[in-house]
């Protein structure tokens, strides 16, 4: 079984919900297949009530699309398939259509380590409709659970104030695939390293770690172990110290780091993974401090979370490196980012494009429609609000209103003199030719770095974060808002509220 990232390297095509199958079906027999169209993938909410979103999992995507294609054994396997009555699902004039499928898509996309918000496309494909539509499934996939990760760590990071998080999920990750990704995009959002040696094979992540409790348990004594485990790894000891009790793990701690210290090597640290992280950890900083051992760190692992560690950092707790498995790579209070891919316009046969909207009960799931890009301004290196509007709009003007998509009670205006203004949608393939070139993931993680700094810290604020200023320009606005009145009355009826 395929189970690593070589996995994308193969046919995936039919990693997608079966509807997206019988929509290309159905698109192939009414003649649209090949109609032009343009979806968007965005979120509507930050996670975990965050006052920003960190973009992870275009590398992926990439693989994802280059590879878009399907095989004979996919093509079997949907000429069987069969409807109740016993014909077949697909016939045969579409399984040769999609044999000769090839990617001939354009895609625009916001760079991994980007921060977002809110309403702005991820990522904008434009190309024939089924290809479009095959689309949808995999990209929120990869999209929506490497953002989520990655904004997670990035939490964390921001609770640790600077110092080192290490990731230690994968034993209670959600599968072997979910480990991985999230491996990955925990490294994009801050962590210093993993544990899971797979991701740092493939993916150029550090690897590290410490030791486990049974480490100790199969000797007659902690001491015995210690001194076992300094003979293997004398320059990398970092010992497990709550076997059996904290204060006599770290008295043995200290009388090993003494052992290594007459060989001429140095105790690196100790972890603690239960108890009072803080009574523990401060404790334990005395003791090393006055043996002699100001420099050997203290980690700490057990659950955390950035609420945790944010609570250790108030209590003045003595840790320098927080290993965090289970509530990073699960996202434990969120398990989901809710990233949607709607059509936002389609090309008519005169070549002429007609933006679309899905119109709801809900304001938050109208989407936006037409063809966009999105600028982010900036004034010394700050961001100061993100536009959204549609593609060809001037953005040399001295002046934009822009409007929040669900409240237009939150509007800004943006005098663009002495601002700086970036594009966000980057272009990654164009008619099905890649031509971005990708970063590699330490450069991706420098990036996410750098974005978060371009952010002031109330945005970044655990809990009730300032909310940054992202909207529709104007006219983008009024084109969504008449859309929609012309959907609700185009048929006649009466409508409901
Ligand atoms: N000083 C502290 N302030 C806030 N939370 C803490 C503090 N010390 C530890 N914690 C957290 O409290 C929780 C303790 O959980 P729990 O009671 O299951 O652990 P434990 O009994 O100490 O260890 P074990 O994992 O062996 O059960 C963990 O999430 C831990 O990170
Ligand atoms: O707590 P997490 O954030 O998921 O970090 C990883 C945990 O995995 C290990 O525990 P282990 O599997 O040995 O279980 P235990 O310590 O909970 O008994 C380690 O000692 C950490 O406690
Ligand atoms: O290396 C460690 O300390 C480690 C690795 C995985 C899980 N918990 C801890």
């Amino acid at each position: 079984m395929k189970i690593t990232r070589d996995l994308y390297q193969g046919s995936l095509a039919l990693l997608t919900d079966f509807y997206q199958l019988t929509m290309a079906y159905a698109y192939w027999k009414s003649g649209k297949g090949e109609q032009q169209a343009v979806f968007n993938l965005s979120f509507r909410k930050h996670p975990f009530q965050s006052g920003f979103t960190l973009a992870a999992g275009l590398d992926y995507l990439i693989d994802f699309c280059r590879n878009f294609r399907f095989d004979e054994d996919d093509l079997a396997y949907l000429s069987e398939m069969k409807t109740k009555d016993g014909n077949p699902t697909f016939e045969t004039g579409f399984i040769e259509y999609l044999r000769k499928l090839e990617f001939a898509c354009d895609i625009e996309a916001v760079e991994e380590g980007t921060v977002v918000f809110p309403h702005i496309p991820l990522v904008k494909v434009t190309g024939p409709l089924i290809q479009c539509q095959l689309l949808e499934t995999p990209l929120l996939n990869i999209i929506n659970f490497q953002t989520l990760i990655a904004t997670k760590a990035a939490r964390i990071c921001f609770a640790a104030q600077g110092k080192s998080v290490l990731e230690f999920g994968l034993r209670r990750a959600q599968g072997i695939d979910g480990a991985l990704a999230a491996s990955r995009a925990s490294y994009i959002g801050g962590c210093s390293a993993t544990s899971n040696v797979m991701a740092g094979k493939l993916f150029g992540i550090p690897v590290s770690g410490t030791h486990a409790h049974s480490w100790i348990m199969s000797f007659d004594s902690e001491l015995e172990a210690f001194k076992a485990y300094a003979e293997a790894f004398p320059d990398h000891c970092v010992f497990l110290v709550d076997t059996y009790d904290t204060i006599k793990g770290v008295a043995n701690a200290i009388e090993v780091g003494r052992i290594l210290r007459e060989k001429g090597r140095e105790l690196v640290g100790i972890r603690i993974d239960s108890g009072d992280l803080a009574y523990y950890s401060n404790i334990a900083r005395e003791m090393l401090d006055q043996a002699g051992f100001p420099n050997a760190k203290i980690v700490a692992s057990n659950d955390l979370d950035e609420h945790i560690i944010t609570s250790l950092i108030v209590q003045d707790a003595s840790i320098d490196v927080w290993g965090v498995g289970t509530k990073l790579v699960t996202a434990f209070d969120q398990p989901a980012l809710g990233a949607v891919y709607k059509l936002a316009a389609i090309q008519t046969s005169e070549g002429k494009w007609e933006p679309r909207v899905k119109v709801s009960q809900q304001a938050i799931k109208i989407n936006v429609p037409g063809r966009q890009q999105v600028f982010r301004f900036s004034k010394n290196g700050r961001a100061v609000a993100d536009m959204i509007c549609l593609e060809g709009s001037d953005v040399g003007r001295d002046q934009f209103t822009i409007l929040d998509p669900i409240d237009p009670t939150r509007m800004k205006k943006i005098n663009t003199k002495g601002l700086e203004v970036e594009s966000l949608l980057k272009p990654i393939f164009q008619k099905g030719q890649k031509v971005y070139e990708r970063p590699n993931i330490h450069e991706i993680k420098q990036k996410a770095q750098r974005n978060l700094e371009y952010f002031d810290k109330t945005h970044k604020r655990l809990v009730n974060p300032h909310i940054y200023p992202v909207g529709l320009e104007e006219s983008l606005y009024q084109l969504r808002n008449s859309l929609v009145f012309k959907m609700k009355n185009n048929d006649g009826e009466e409508n409901h509220i």
